[in-house]
Formats: C-alpha cells, sequence, structure tokens
C-alpha cells in the first residue's frame, strides 16, 4: 500500500517534472551554437585530446543523446519535487521504477522478430526473441553495480542522477586523472616475453566489435572544446596539474567530453546511462557495419562481396562526414564497419584481413553453390566469418589473456555449455571503461612492418596515429608480419608514452593521455571504485598488488575506497597462466560469458541456428595464422600466431597451417527428397487413356546434389497397358485441351499448355518440361 502511494507520488511528480524540459535542453544548445559561431568548437579540431574524432558519434545516438538529456532532467527535477536530497535520488529513483511521463518518448521500441531466421540482423535486434532489444547496436550499456554519481557533491554509497564520481570517501576531490597517470602510469617498457604484438591488436580489434560509446558533440557535430568552455553538461576536462613533466606550462587541460546519457531499455526515469553504438554482440559488425544502412555501402551488391579498393585493400572513404577528418595525409583514408578503423595502421589491416575473409568465403560458396544469389552468398559467409571471430577469440585470444583456470571457471572453453534465453549480453560498463581496456597497458610504442628478410618500416606509434600511409606504402603482409614479430608489453601499470603524451599528437606537447582519460572515463560513467569489484568478484581479503603497487596507491589515494578501478586492476599480479589480475579476470570471463551464452547465434550452438558436425570441425581448424594466411601474402608463419617464434612455434610455410575447408556448406538449406523427384504417378483413367508423371520436390533444379534435371515430367498412356504409347484400335486420342488442362493442375501452374505436337511425343515416350 505505502509502496503503490508512493510510486503514484513518484508518478504525479515525473509528469510535472517533465513540463518545460524541451525550453531547458534548448538553453544548453544555445551554449553549444554559441560556442559554435564564435569558432570554439570545431567539426574539424586542429587539435585532437584524448578520445579522438569525437565525430565519430552517430546522429543516431545523438537523437537518443537529447531524449537521455530530457530523461536525466525529469529525473533531477522529480527528485527536487519529492524533496529528495541529490545524495539519496539515484538509489530513491531506482527503486521507484517510475514509468516514463506521456511527454518522453521512449526511444527503445522492440520490433516485430521473426525467430525462425538463420541470420544474425545487422543490428543485433531479435538475438533474444523475447527481448529483442537485448544487445541491439544503439542501446546502453548494462551495469554490474549501481553507479556512485556525485550529484550534491557527496561520498554515499548510492547517490545522486548525473554527476560524474568525484569525492573521495573522506570528503574532498578525488585525486587529478593526469596525476594519477603521471604518478602511477609510468613508461617504462616491460616486454612481455613469449608473446607477440597481434596479442594486442586482436584485443583492440576485438573491443572494436562489441562496444563503441556515444561521446557528447556540439552544435552541427562539431567536437566540444571543453578546455576554452567548461561550465556545459558535455563537458568534462581534466586540469593539468602544474609541474607536468611533459606537458608545457601553456598546457593547462585535457579535452575530455562526457558520454552521452540515454534512458535505461526499459525507460524507466532513471539515473544517466551512457550509450553503445554498435552490437554488444561479438558478431563482425566491425565487418560489417551495426545496421542496414551501414552495411549496404560495404556491399558490391553482387556475389555476396564487400567492397575493396585498389589492391583489395578496404574501401576509401570520402574526407568530411565519415570521421574521417586526417589533415595529415595525402592518402584517403578508408571505410569499414566500425568508423575508429583509421586509428592507426595495424588496425586498418586487420580490418583488411576480415574483409578479405569475407570476400574469399563468398567466392568459395559460389563456386559450390552456383544458385546462390547475392543476398545467400553475402549472409553465409558473413555467417561463417562471425564464427571463424569467435572462434578466435574464445580458443586463441581469451586463453592467452585468462589462463586455463579462469577459462573453466567461466565456461568459456569451447564446447562448454550453451545458450541461455535469460543471459543478458550487454556489455558492462566497468568492462568497457577498465577492465578491458587492460590492453592499452600492452601496447608497444613502435610499428613495425616487415617483408620477411627485414625491418621495412620501424617507427613510433605516435608518427602513424589516423595515417593510412603504411598500409599503402609497405601493405597488409607486411603489416601483419611486423604484428607477429613484434614484442607486447606486460599488463602492468606501466603504459607507453605513445599514448600517455602523445596519444593523437598533431602539435607537440598538446596529445593526449589514454591512462587519463580511462581514469576520467570511469568517473564520467559513475563506475564504483576498485574495491567494490573486488567484493564482487570475492577478492577482498587478498592482495593481488605488489608491495611497491599497493604503497603507491596508497600514497596517491587516501582511501582504498577511492582506488579507480583502470588503474587498480591493470597493476595487479597476473593470474596463472593469464595476462591480466584476479579482478580484470573476473569482469572479463564474466563478460564473455555473457557474450557467449547470452547469444543465440554462438557458432557452437545448437538447435535452429546451428552448424553441421562437419562444418563446426572447419571453422575450428581457423586460427590467426590460417587468416593471416589466407589473405596476404604473408608466405610463412607461426602457427600459434599471439606466441612469438621459437622452438615448437617455428616459421612453417602456409601450405603446411591447417585451414578451413568449405566443402561442407555445399548446397546447404534445402531437404534432398527421393532422389529430387517424386515417385511416378499416374491419373484416374479419361477414357482410355491416362497420363503418368512425377514432379522434382527441390527448391531448384540440381540443389542438394540430387540430380533433377526437369522439374516435371509427364507421359500419356493408354489404361490397362503398362507401356508406352497409345494402342491402335482404342477409342481416339486424347483431347488436346483436356490433357493440357490436367497437366497445367499437376505441375501446379509451371507448365500452363501443351500443344498437339507435344503430346504426341508425350505419347510416344517421356516428355520434360
Ligand atoms: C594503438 C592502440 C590503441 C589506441 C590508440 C587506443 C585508443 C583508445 C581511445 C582514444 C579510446 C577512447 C577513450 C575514451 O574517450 O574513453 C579507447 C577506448 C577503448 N579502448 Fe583502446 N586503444 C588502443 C588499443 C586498445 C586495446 C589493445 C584494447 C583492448 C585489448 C582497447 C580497449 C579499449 C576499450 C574497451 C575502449 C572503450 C571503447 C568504448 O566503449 O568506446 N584499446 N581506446
Ligand atoms: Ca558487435
Amino acid at each position: 500500500q505505502g509502496m503503490s502511494a508512493s510510486r503514484a507520488q513518484f508518478q504525479a511528480a515525473a509528469t510535472q517534472a517533465a513540463v518545460g524540459v524541451e525550453e531547458r535542453i534548448a538553453a544548453a544548445d544555445r551554449l553549444d551554437r554559441s560556442a559554435f559561431d564564435e569558432g570554439v568548437d570545431r567539426v574539424n579540431p586542429g587539435r585532437m585530446d584524448s578520445s579522438g574524432p569525437q565525430l565519430l558519434t552517430t546522429a543516431t545516438a545523438n537523437e537518443i543523446g537529447r531524449v537521455g538529456q530530457a530523461f536525466l532532467d525529469t529525473a533531477r527535477n522529480t527528485m527536487v519535487r519529492m524533496s529528495i536530497r541529490p545524495a539519496d535520488a539515484g538509489r530513491e529513483i531506482i527503486a521507484a521504477r517510475i514509468p516514463p511521463p506521456d511527454a518522453l518518448l521512449c526511444p527503445f521500441q522492440p520490433p516485430k522478430c521473426d525467430p525462425t531466421a538463420k541470420f544474425r540482423t545487422m543490428d543485433g535486434s531479435c538475438n533474444n526473441v523475447v527481448n529483442p532489444l537485448w544487445g541491439r547496436s544503439q542501446t546502453p550499456f548494462e551495469r554490474l553495480l549501481a553507479p556512485i554519481y556525485n550529484d550534491g557533491n557527496t561520498t554515499e554509497r548510492f547517490t545522486g542522477v548525473s554527476e560524474p564520481r568525484a569525492a573521495s570517501v573522506f570528503g574532498g576531490p578525488l585525486p587529478n586523472a593526469r596525476l594519477i597517470s603521471r604518478e602511477f602510469h609510468d613508461s617504462m617498457s616491460n616486454p612481455l616475453g613469449g608473446s607477440t604484438h597481434l596479442l594486442m591488436e586482436i584485443g583492440q580489434f576485438i573491443s572494436h566489435d562489441i562496444e563503441f560509446q556515444a561521446l557528447s558533440q556540439g552544435y552541427a557535430g562539431a567536437n566540444l572544446d571543453c578546455c576554452t568552455r567548461t561550465n556545459r553538461p558535455g563537458c568534462f576536462p581534466i586540469d593539468i596539474p602544474p609541474n607536468d613533466p611533459f606537458f608545457p606550462p601553456n598546457r593547462t587541460c585535457i579535452n575530455i567530453v562526457r558520454a552521452l546519457p540515454t534512458p535505461p531499455l526499459d525507460c524507466t526515469i532513471g539515473v544517466r546511462q551512457q550509450l553503445n553504438q554498435i552490437t554488444h554482440y561479438l558478431d563482425g559488425s566491425a565487418i560489417y557495419g551495426s545496421s542496414d544502412d551501414e552495411i549496404r555501402d560495404l556491399r558490391t551488391l553482387t556475389g555476396g562481396l564487400l567492397k575493396t579498393s585498389s589492391n583489395n585493400l578496404l574501401p576509401t572513404a570520402p574526407t568530411t562526414g565519415t570521421g574521417c577528418i586526417l589533415t595529415t595525409s595525402t592518402r584517403p583514408c578508408f571505410k569499414a564497419g566500425d568508423v575508429r578503423v583509421n586509428q592507426q595502421p595495424m588496425l586498418m589491416s586487420m580490418h583488411t584481413v576480415w574483409v578479405r575473409e569475407h570476400n574469399r568465403l563468398a567466392r568459395g560458396l559460389a563456386l559450390l553453390n552456383p544458385t546462390w544469389d547475392d543476398e545467400r552468398l553475402f549472409q553465409e559467409a558473413r555467417r561463417i566469418l562471425g564464427a571463424e571471430l569467435q572462434h578466435i577469440t574464445y580458443n586463441e585470444f581469451l586463453p592467452a589473456i585468462l589462463g586455463r583456470r579462469v577459462m573453466t571457471k567461466y565456461g568459456l572453453k569451447p564446447l562448454s555449455n550453451g545458450y541461455d534465453a535469460s543471459e543478458q549480453p550487454m556489455v558492462r560498463s566497468a568492462f568497457a571503461t577498465a577492465a578491458y581496456r587492460f590492453g592499452h597497458s600492452l601496447i608497444w610504442q613502435r610499428v613495425l612492418a616487415h617483408n620477411g628478410a627485414i625491418k621495412v618500416s620501424d617507427r613510433l606509434l605516435k608518427d602513424e596515429f589516423l595515417k593510412p600511409d603504411l598500409v599503402y606504402t609497405r601493405g597488409v603482409g607486411d603489416i601483419c608480419r611486423g604484428l607477429t614479430r613484434s614484442p607486447v608489453e606486460k599488463v602492468d601499470k606501466s603504459l607507453t608514452e605513445q599514448i600517455t603524451n602523445h596519444l593523437f599528437e598533431r602539435e607537440r606537447g598538446f596529445g593526449g593521455d589514454l591512462a587519463a582519460t580511462n581514469i576520467q572515463r570511469g568517473r564520467d560513467y559513475a563506475i564504483p571504485g576498485y574495491q567494490a569489484y573486488r567484493r564482487l568478484c570475492e577478492l577482498h581479503g587478498q592482495f593481488s598488488h605488489t608491495r611497491i603497487v599497493q604503497r603507491k596507491l596508497n600514497d596517491i589515494y587516501r582511501s582504498p575506497e577511492d582506488i579507480d578501478l583502470f588503474p587498480g586492476g591493470v597493476s595487479e599480479i597476473p593470474v596463472n597462466g593469464g595476462k591480466v589480475g584476479p579482478t580484470f579476470a573476473c569482469l572479463i570471463g564474466r563478460q564473455f560469458k555473457s557474450l557467449k551464452n547470452g547469444d543465440r547465434f554462438y557458432y557452437e550452438n545448437s538447435g535452429d541456428t546451428a552448424f553441421s558436425g562437419n562444418q563446426l570441425q572447419e571453422i575450428r581448424k581457423v586460427t590467426l595464422a590460417s587468416l593471416f594466411c589466407a589473405n596476404t601474402d604473408i608466405g610463412t608463419i607461426q602457427p600459434s600466431a599471439l606466441k612469438s617464434i621459437r622452438r615448437g612455434n617455428t616459421l612453417v610455410n602456409c601450405n603446411n597451417i591447417p585451414h578451413l575447408d568449405l566443402n561442407p556448406w555445399r548446397a546447404t538449406g534445402c531437404v534432398p527428397v527421393n532422389g529430387g523427384y517424386s515417385a511416378w504417378e499416374r491419373t484416374r483413367c479419361f477414357g482410355t487413356w491416362r497420363i503418368r508423371y512425377r514432379i522434382c520436390n527441390n527448391p531448384l533444379p540440381n540443389e542438394c546434389g540430387k540430380s533433377c534435371p526437369r522439374q516435371f515430367e509427364i507421359q500419356i498412356e493408354t489404361c490397362g497397358i503398362r507401356r508406352p504409347g497409345f494402342r491402335r484400335g482404342n477409342a481416339g486420342p486424347p483431347d488436346v485441351a483436356m490433357v493440357s488442362a490436367e497437366v497445367s493442375r499437376l505441375s501446379g501452374g509451371r507448365i500452363s499448355a501443351i500443344d498437339g505436337s507435344l503430346m504426341t511425343t508425350a505419347m510416344r515416350g517421356f516428355r520434360h518440361f
């Protein structure tokens, strides 16, 4: 009773709170408009700082962001009307579960699904047929723990609705993110013996398949300049503390914009959430895009192929309107299923290899199944490629990162457990903002291209950001070979200076800092601190840091409860056989468990969407080594490409690398029927004659490998005498019109009429149509 009364009150307050929300948002827009008009925010800024080109936020995301802003505004206003302290607002509003007032339109409307569809949708909807929006592109990240927004600057566990986590549990501000970066995340190079830089690149590629946060933009898609105009809803810049060892004195700020707000998926009035612009599923969206519009642009629409440019490179992108904002390169940048493709050449190469793999599969399928049209070839190739990507992730990549014990604990090994429709596939915000950014510690400072005999290019990463040149000059093969012959860094607190001082640098001293960005981003999402996740993972009471690291963290943070998740997690001692510590192993393990068990199309699943046993056997042969062999001129490679060349993993000729054989994909998708034809049948007698006939049961002649040269065969025979021909002496020949009508009926309309001469041949023997 009490509960429902207060819900009604909440509902009434929310309805009132939503009044005038459009005007309030318009006022914020005017601020951005003036920043744009005055040349502060620019579409093509000279400096890019940490987040890179924010231009990459899609129009769809921007629209949802506006609605999100309206929801947030309503939430805040509701709390004021209910006289609830900002400090309690978050907890109260989550508990109240208020449906949106009529004034606010929910941007998440479930689509109609075809539950029998064999292929994934492009946007990931309808994967879960009961909750068709789960995992769709342009839906919110999910959370493991309730956020700690610091509205009103309080320090309690469950707090406000929107302002970043900013306060220490002892009161006062958290340590500055740049300060933590430079004091804690030093730039020592600690190579990880035995592994290659490919471990970094495939890790990044996987992240670009499952998550891409929408960031705030200014007027007309301009990049917000939060260092010049600070106090705006989309701004969350980092002040650079004085005496920075690297940045010059005239640089005082790192430009960070906030992630766009979105309503939660159920559109209750609640706390700020963040938006994932791509499909949460590991489904090849980095290759195909996350919407019907994107894929339309990437396909040739013949033979199931994806577009390429000369030398079998990715298709090129126009310089404007695509997130391609290069000013330094003379060569065009690339277009792919994920717009971040142009970030650096190792990533561009990885994208290229996958597009080539798709086209290789489509061509192979076309040879085996000449009757398949463009759409069928495209979807079947996409389905195989998605399986290959999942197999590489769960069979090669994750075991290297997590070690055998963690793989077993979360059921991540191939062949362990199946689809669970109640498992939410969505990417969790702690994973997106911290745990899976462990990969930033893997980054080696150089980009190598290798031609098999010698290094043909060996430059600092900062000189390759946002430039496709190396791909054009050295080619994808040399860059892939470079990846399998470069070292990778240990996962530890050290991150290369290439990303902590020089990220996207175009003017010396004005690069971004990815470590500081990660910390600031965690606060933007208001994920709780490191200790909260230790408790979630049942690791509290144990120590996972060396004493030196522990002491450093104690020096920087006033309370252990204040420690941000990224620095706390990335600096842990790795688990046995893995590369990350127990907290990140737990968060990564849980995420990939839900991406597996929550994906109806996961490649090992049985049921309607299953691959056959023979097909699975072929998919299980796929490795990064076979992928590179099949799609580049690499020629030789070590079989475990994530591991460096050494005894037991020496270079072998690509001919000796097992590879996927497409034969099990010959003529799938139809049920072979009795040799293709039905049994012979006879009509009743019409006078002294009747028709003998059989029908091809295949969807098309020759489908399923069964011979069925024609659709329909007839013969006209005399009643009582079972042999061809019309016996002289009986009552006259059959009536042409009657036979015609009968044949038309029997053939299901496929043969509309036969004339006299056809009838004569049918009387002499078989007549095929
Ligand atoms: C040269 C290599 C890389 C560069 C330059 C790079 C750069 C960046 C940048 C600029 C962001 C956006 C930061 C923000 O504003 O919040 C980001 C996000 C991210 N990075 Fe990296 N990164 C690299 C490699 C990796 C690797 C190897 C991994 C994982 C194995 C990784 C995982 C992530 C994740 C999970 C995000 C969040 C993505 C999102 O939700 O939008 N990155 N990275
Ligand atoms: Ca995806």
